[in-house]
């Protein structure tokens, strides 16, 4: 079962298998053997009635997980049907597959036996896994295609896939040989069982689609995971997941008895809890930057001033009177105020237009503020490489896939490009270089957040649970939290990864029909929760190996 928010990439987690079985203490053998029992597990799980199966095997180890899972269902009385490859897999697969046909036999690997055998109740795919390098051709394709009308939409089975559905790479959520957008042939699953740790893939592009329900299942390789990944020659860096088990990062958030810097909680004091600038535009801009100001009040920040320019104040007058106005005219007002030290931190960006985010940006910048770049600025950035080479470790880029595309733009195009072979370039990979490039910790937005540091820590954000999140203004919204949460205190990692959190969890809190701003007002419930269920949200991690 999912334990943990760790996220490992194909090469690491093949690495974590060899020193396992290097240790003498377990097998190749026993692995799969847990492999194909987690897996025949969740299908009895699931039906706990004995059905009927096609078990769907491939060439390698993820085929001989297949015929564990076909003898441990065949043992709790399913009737099972075995399709595999007329080939001599590794020593270990080839055990599983001699174990099998000591029960049952093996019709051939091909679309016409699938289509016309008899009816099944689950359809096991564990064609590929981890040892996918190219893209499936001819009769495996076929077969994938196939399986693509499935997911129990009709009466065809539902697909249960083995560590991944067959075809997608797991390090970038893309299905080899096919657009980036989907829409070719690929096994919906209704259920993927994965091993050990999610990866990526489970999580980014089309991954979370592909994979219906995802369980990841413990097959006793933790403290190899620990003593390969940690171990001397190893970046201390770690891919995680942001997701139900994340740990809130940091104590000073989440414990009203905790201390914020300096401050116990009783000399604690407004100051104490940060003062976030949001800088506004000119007038009938408004909107954007009061939206992220409200979120910023709303996530925590002692204070919030909004800083249009003058002529647009008068824009600002409503509610919340919580929150602080004041005129920036130019750069050198905005200098004048980052004279006072308890700004700590800023959004500059949402509502505040191209040519007034260029304008005040390069002080800003000199200013050493922790910064939150959204929205205009990003494109202000795009079009100055001075302003670029000016960011700094405490800045915070926040992207959606267009703003990136303006900023890197030949990163973007290589996620353009569809994949032929693995491990496929991805978003992560994007992000990652992303933020290597401009010393900066870089978000870039979707269902899948990518939140990436320059030293190569990486988070994983899944929401394609809530797509009316993609609503106008939500990006606003977020920059807002992150703002306030970095006056807070928090790392621009840390506050990049809660914001994310807290953003996702108030529009599912919410539900359909939500408009932006609904969001910074579902804060204090999202709160709430998270002090009481402190371990129970979602953000994945993931180790880059050297
Ligand atoms: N290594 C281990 O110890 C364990 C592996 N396990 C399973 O093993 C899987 C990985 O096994 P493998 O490394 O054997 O890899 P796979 O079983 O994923 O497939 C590899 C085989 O497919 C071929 N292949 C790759 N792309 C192809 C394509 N497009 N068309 C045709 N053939 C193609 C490769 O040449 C290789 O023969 C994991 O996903 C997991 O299911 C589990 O049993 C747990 C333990
Ligand atoms: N399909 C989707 N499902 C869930 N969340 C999404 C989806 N598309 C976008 N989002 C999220 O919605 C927000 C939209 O932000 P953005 O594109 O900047 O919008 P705006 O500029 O209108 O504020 C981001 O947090 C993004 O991650
Ligand atoms: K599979």
């Amino acid at each position: 079962m999912l334990k943990g928010t760790e996220v490992l990439t194909t090469a690491q987690m093949r690495a974590i298998e060899s020193a396992a079985m290097a240790s003498g203490q377990v097998t190749g053998l026993d692995l799969m053997e847990r492999a194909g029992r987690a897996v025949a597990d969740q299908i009895r799980l699931r039906w706990p009635k004995a059905g009927r199966a096609t078990v769907l095997c491939g060439p390698g180890n993820n085929g001989g997980d297949g015929y564990v899972v076909a003898r441990l269902l065949h043992r709790a009385g399913w009737q099972v049907r075995v399709l595999g490859m007329d080939n001599t897999p590794g020593p270990d697969a080839a055990e599983m597959k001699r174990q099998w046909q000591m029960i049952g036999g093996i019709a051939p690997l091909t679309e016409r036996e699938l289509r016309n055998g008899p009816e099944s109740d689950a359809c096991v795919d564990a064609i590929f896994g981890t040892g996918l390098t190219r893209a499936p051709e001819g009769e495996i394709a076929a077969i994938l295609a196939h399986l693509g009308g499935s997911g129990g939409r009709d009466h065809r089975p539902c697909v249960v896939s083995v560590d991944c559905p067959s075809g997608m790479c797991m390090d970038s959520g893309a299905m080899l040989g096919q657009p980036r957008t989907g829409g070719g042939f690929a096994p919906h699953a209704r259920l993927t069982v994965a091993f050990d740790s999610p990866k990526p893939g489970h999580l980014i592009g089309l991954g979370p689609v592909l994979c219906g329900a995802l369980v990841v299942a413990d097959i006793g390789l933790q403290s190899w995971r620990e003593r390969t990944l940690d171990g001397p020659g190893q970046r201390p860096v770690r891919l995680q997941a942001i997701w139900p088990g994340f740990d809130i990062p940091d104590q000073r958030f989440r414990s009203p008895t905790a201390t914020l810097g300096k401050h116990s909680v009783s000399g604690s004091h407004k100051y104490s809890h940060g003062h976030a600038l949001v800088l506004a535009g000119g007038p009938a801009k408004g909107g954007a930057a009061r939206l992220s100001a409200r979120a910023a009040l709303r996530i925590g920040a002692g204070l919030v001033t909004v800083g249009p320019s003058r002529e647009a104040l008068h824009e600002h007058s409503g509610p919340p009177d919580a929150l602080m106005r004041l005129a920036i005219d130019d750069a050198g007002g905005l200098c004048d105020l980052l004279a006072d030290k308890r700004i700590n931190a800023v959004c500059i960006g949402p509502g505040c237009g191209i040519g007034r985010a260029a304008d005040l940006l390069a002080d800003l910048l000199r200013a050493r503020r922790a910064t939150v770049l959204d929205a205009d600025v990003l494109t202000a950035l795009s079009r100055n490489a001075d302003l670029m080479a000016g960011l700094h470790g405490d800045c915070v880029l926040t992207p959606h896939m267009g703003e990136f595309a303006r900023l890197f733009p030949d990163l973007a195009e290589r996620l353009e490009e569809t994949p032929t072979q693995g491990p496929a370039w991805s978003k992560l990979d994007a992000a990652r270089e992303a933020a290597a490039r401009c010393g900066a910790v870089v978000l870039l937005k979707g269902p899948d957040t990518v939140i990436a540091h320059p030293d190569g820590r990486a988070r994983i954000h899944s929401a394609f649970d809530v797509p009316w999140l993609a609503t106008a203004g939500a990006g606003d919204v977020l920059a807002g939290m992150i703002t306030g949460l970095l006056a807070r205190g928090l790392t621009p990692l840390d506050a990049a990864s809660l914001g994310t959190l807290i953003h996702a969890r108030a529009a599912r809190l919410f539900g359909p029909g939500l408009i932006a701003d609904d969001l910074p007002d579902i804060v204090p419930q999202v709160l709430r929760a998270l002090q009481k269920f402190q371990s129970s949200s979602s953000v994945a991690t993931a180790l880059p190996m050297t």
